[in-house]
């Protein structure tokens, strides 16, 4: 009996690496149907553990988070090549910023995550069962992105707590996911949020996917992943006549990292 399901279990097993082999889609869709399974089984996981190290929604459980995220790379060949983590040793509270390209991006996220660190994301997100669950105990700082007006308040809201508890808030600014290898407009709350509170940007680039993770063409391989922490843009004095400034230089220090470590050829830079 038990050699009959290991030989189905085998032969299962065997099938699945052929057609991974064969087809790019199911390749793929394997691929990213293991990465939300383990999403949502170390989540759960994790909540247990959170709840009863720290006993609920508390930014410390951040670092159950990350070090259980951290293990995920290794199930997918992935590697991450770090620059620059000391610009995130400013005193305080900062806002940082970084590129949105995919939902395997919370690897890279953890990967560099400071101590005391939340992020902003979309409410829907909370929806997510044991997934949405984690984040709610980690702190993450929930938007409604289909109304402008709740979503100012509540990042109004985070420039007030950030201080007073001392925290620093990791943005998107982006405001979706865009895995282009290029850098869509910037939203500006997370500018308004550093201003408000006086608080320096840090902004983080990861370089492009594109050669080993492309939803389009379903590709998803192992790959290198650089990520560069640039130094901090100070916000002291600035006033909100400021932040269309402060977005449009931290927008163009990014994009320009963001070729340099995808090896995009300058001439294409010039070009878009
Ligand atoms: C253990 C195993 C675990 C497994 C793994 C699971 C989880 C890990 C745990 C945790 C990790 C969590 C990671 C979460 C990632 C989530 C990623 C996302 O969800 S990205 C999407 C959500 N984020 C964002 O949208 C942020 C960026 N967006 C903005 O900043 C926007 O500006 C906005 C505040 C949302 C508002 O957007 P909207 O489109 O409605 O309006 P505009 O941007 O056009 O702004 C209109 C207008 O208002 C001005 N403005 C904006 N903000 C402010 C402000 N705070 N104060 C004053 N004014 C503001 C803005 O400048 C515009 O005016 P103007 O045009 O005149 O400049
Ligand atoms: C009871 C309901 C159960 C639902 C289970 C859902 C299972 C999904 C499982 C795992 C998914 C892992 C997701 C990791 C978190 C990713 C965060 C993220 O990257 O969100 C995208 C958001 O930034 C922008 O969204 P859009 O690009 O605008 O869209």
């Amino acid at each position: 009996m038990e050699l009959g399901w290991l030989l189905w279990g085998t032969a299962v097993l065997l099938l699945l690496h052929v057609l991974m082999e064969l087809s790019p889609s199911v390749n793929f869709a394997l691929r990213i149907g293991f990465y939300c399974l383990l999403c949502v089984v170390s989540s759960a996981l994790a909540a247990v553990a959170c709840l009863l190290v720290n006993g609920g929604r508390t930014v410390k459980n951040m670092r159950i988070i990350r070090a259980t995220v951290r293990t995920f790379k290794y199930f997918f060949g992935l590697k991450f090549e770090v620059k620059g983590l000391e610009n995130f040793k400013v005193e305080g509270p900062a806002i940082i910023v970084s590129n949105h390209q995919s939902i395997l991006d919370m690897m890279g996220l953890m990967e560099l995550l400071p101590d005391d660190c939340v992020q902003v994301g979309k409410k829907e997100l909370m929806y997510m069962g044991s997934v949405g669950l984690i984040m709610y105990l980690g702190g993450v700082i929930f938007i409604n992105r289909k109304s402008t007006s709740s979503a100012k308040m509540v990042m109004s809201e985070v420039a007030k707590t950030m201080v007073a508890e001392n925290v620093k808030v990791w943005v998107y600014p982006e405001g979706t996911r865009n895995c282009t290898g290029d850098l869509l407009p910037f939203k500006k709350g997370a500018f308004h949020i550093a201003v408000q509170a006086q608080v320096p940007v840090i902004p983080v680039v990861y370089s492009s996917f594109t050669s080993f993770y492309n939803p389009k063409t379903k590709l998803f391989t192992s790959g290198k992943i650089k990520v560069e922490v640039l130094p901090p843009i100070e916000t002291k004095g600035l006033t909100s006549d400021d932040v269309t400034d402060l977005t449009d230089r931290c927008f163009s220090t990014m994009r320009e990292t963001l070729f340099r470590l995808s090896g995009r050829p300058s001439e294409a830079r010039d070009s878009s």
